[in-house]
């Protein structure tokens, strides 16, 4: 299945016609050392997996995308949909197979095999399952690209993520979760639409379990770098505790909502891995929320636990944990969360 360098030339017949159409240049230098070329595998063809492909291409963010999934036909005709899209898209090569040796020498693996919720389901509850086909999944892409960055989609993302790590046994700056950089999207939409703002000038987000006991920072939003709530203090305006509560409750219930609608989420999903991609690849130092072994960070203590905190990511993968000043509060409901993913990794017997 996989689409050779050779094969790509051939035209129909089986004629190579690359020396037809293009006379070589004699004696030109070989490539520049310094122009690197891109790969990025995603694992898992589903709908989140395409998605997350769909967007890297548009983004112009890799030179080759390698697709694998259990199911040879339909990733197949998943290659070969994407690869149709040639004439309005930047050049990119796609290929396919079934077999992990199509992702050898990935820069950025990303993950999205697996089951997924139905109407009502907790991400919770998909975990023996995915832990389960991780065991083929990790293992292979750490043989193949023994370098590469992983990035892990598949739910529940926080613990899959330690899953990931404890796999592949890389170091934990090469393992990271897309965590609630999604929910926290989806925060900035909602707090965006309230005030009728850009979501770009929003500056919030949500940390903790990508999930039901994730954790909303508050006393740390900004639009147009003016702080909320102090602001609505200075002014004397009040605010209900319960509309905040509110707004944190319909991030919570947006993935719930979505999945009774269409049956799965996988828009924001494409953009925010392609969002966390461009991070990573092109080495911004961005500070996302992500999913990162969290371990001595914010009074966390529990174990290996992997969950999201707000991550500055580069071409080394995870450089940091930033020290944004949480209320009580928020520190309190961030160790609860911790808890709530630790008690589920301990089961695991990794
Ligand atoms: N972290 C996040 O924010 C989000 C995570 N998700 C998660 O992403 C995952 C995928 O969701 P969808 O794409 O909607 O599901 P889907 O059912 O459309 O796709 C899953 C794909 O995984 C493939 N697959 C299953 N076992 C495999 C294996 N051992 N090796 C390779 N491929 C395998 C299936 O053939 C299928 O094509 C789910 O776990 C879902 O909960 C979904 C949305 C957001
Ligand atoms: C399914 C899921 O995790 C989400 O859309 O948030």
């Amino acid at each position: 299945m996989q689409k050779s360098a050779s094969a790509s030339s051939l035209g129909p017949g089986g004629l190579d016609l690359s020396n037809i159409f293009f006379k070589p240049i004699q004696n030109t230098s070989p490539p520049s050392p310094t122009k690197r070329h891109t790969k990025i595998s995603v694992i898992g063809a589903g709908n989140v997996g395409m998605a997350i492909a769909q967007t890297i291409l548009t983004q112009d963010l890799a030179d080759e995308i390698a697709l694998v999934d259990a199911q040879p036909a339909k990733l197949r005709g998943e290659m070969l949909d994407l690869q149709h899209a040639a004439a309005f898209l930047p050049r990119t090569k796609i290929i396919a197979s079934t077999d992990y040796s199509v992702t050898v020498g990935s820069d950025l693996c990303i993950v999205s095999a697996g089951a997924r919720q139905i109407a009502g389901e907790s991400r919770l509850n998909l975990l023996q399952r995915n832990v389960a086909l991780f065991r083929g999944i990790i293992p292979p892409i750490a043989k193949y690209s023994p370098g590469t960055i992983l990035m892990i989609v598949s739910n529940p993302v926080d613990v899959l993520t330690y899953v990931a790590w404890k796999l592949s046994g890389f170091p934990s700056n090469r393992v990271v979760g897309s965590g609630t950089n999604l929910d926290s999207s989806r925060f900035r939409f909602l707090i965006a639409d309230h005030l009728d703002v850009n979501a770009q000038d929003v500056q919030a987000s949500i940390i903790g379990e990508h999930g039901d006991s994730s954790v909303a920072l508050w006393s740390s939003i900004s639009v147009g770098g003016v702080p909320v709530l102090s602001f609505l203090d200075k002014q004397q305006i009040p605010y209900e505790k319960e509309t905040l509560e509110g707004i944190h409750k319909a991030v919570v219930d947006s993935a719930y909502e979505v999945i009774s609608l269409k049956g799965y989420t996988s828009w924001a999903i494409g953009y925010s891995a392609a969002n966390l991609a461009r991070s990573i690849l092109r080495d911004q130092r961005k500070i996302h929320p992500v999913s990162v072994l969290a371990k001595g960070f914010y009074g966390i203590d529990d174990g290996d636990v992997f969950l999201s905190l707000p991550a500055l990511l580069g071409r080394g993968g995870v450089l940091g944990v930033t020290n944004v000043n949480l209320t009580d509060e928020e520190e309190q409901r961030l160790r609860k969360s911790a808890q709530t993913i630790s008690k589920l990794q301990s089961q695991l017997g990794l």
